[in-house]
């Protein structure tokens, strides 16, 4: 393939704006861009960059289909939206067969390196001694919590724990709630002004604790990566992708 040609969905948003820049920044093809309403005409496109909604990202999703199978070559879906209930999580994970879906809560390099110094620590910090608490701020228009990322986080947590982020996840503490249970991974949200992304894992003991952190300061960082990730994707075989095989952590 020579030039690869990217669609852009939710292209009046922050993402899409961002994402849209780049692209432009870049030399790189813009085949189609659109947002809520317009017409989806995915007929110049390789791969599509969707930081849009869960429900828009599921339309898509088989819209890409339907596009892959009439040229009979898959096309690449970039997904960057978070906020999607398990049940949605499962319906978008089938389109696996059909496309190639990448998906990512983030797609900075910092944080998907975070990821494997979270599992390693949690691995290694034995969890009747070591209380994990994943934090997370973020500007007062975002509508989902906590965020993609967090969850990355507390299911890297998770993950090196060997347990089921579903079954440890406390998501909010409120009034008269008891003694915190062993074991478990709390969350806690900010939301303020136009912050673009912080998010810290803190492992606690009785006498000492650890943070390991990371801080976004643009969200033009995340438009970056979601290219590579679609440049890297436009190569790849129908499946399901994350930023972990893009970066080469796997
Ligand atoms: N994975 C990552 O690295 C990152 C992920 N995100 C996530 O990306 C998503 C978008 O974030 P952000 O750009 O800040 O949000 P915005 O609300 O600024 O942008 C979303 C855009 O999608 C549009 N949209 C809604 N429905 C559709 C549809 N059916 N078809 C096409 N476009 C549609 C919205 O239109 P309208 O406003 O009219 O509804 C809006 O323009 C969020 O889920 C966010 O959490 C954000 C940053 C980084
Ligand atoms: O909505 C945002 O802005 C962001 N969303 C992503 C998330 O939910 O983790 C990534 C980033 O933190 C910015």
């Amino acid at each position: 393939m020579t030039q690869i040609r990217f669609a852009v969905a939710g292209a009046r948003g922050r993402m899409g704006q961002a994402v849209i820049r780049v692209l432009t920044e870049r030399d790189l093809t813009i085949a189609t861009t659109f947002d809520k309403g317009d017409t989806i005409d995915l007929s110049q496109a390789d791969v599509v960059i969707d930081f849009t909604t869960p429900s828009s990202t599921l339309a898509l999703a088989e819209a890409c289909a339907l596009e892959g199978e009439k040229r009979g070559r898959a096309l690449a879906h970039i997904i960057g939206s978070t906020g999607f209930m398990p049940q949605q999580l499962i319906a978008l994970d089938a389109y696996g067969e059909r496309n190639i879906v990448l998906r990512s809560g983030n797609f900075s390099l910092g944080v998907n390196m975070l990821m494997g110094l979270v599992k390693q620590a949690a691995s290694k910090l034995a969890a009747d001694a070591w209380d994990i608490e994943v934090l997370e701020a973020h500007h007062k228009r975002k509508v989902d919590a906590p965020s993609g990322t967090a969850l990355m986080l507390g299911d890297a947590a998770a993950e090196g724990r060997g347990v089921d982020l579903n079954e440890v996840r406390v998501a909010a503490r409120d009034g008269l709630t008891g003694q915190r249970e062993p074991g478990t991974i709390g969350f806690s949200v900010i939301r303020g002004g136009g912050i673009i992304g912080e998010h810290s894992v803190l492992f606690a003991a009785e006498d000492e604790v650890i943070t390991l952190s990371h801080s976004a300061r643009d969200r033009t960082l995340f438009a970056r990566g979601a290219i590579e990730a679609a440049l890297w994707a436009a190569q790849q075989s129908p499946g399901l992708y994350d930023m972990q095989d893009v970066l080469g952590f796997r």
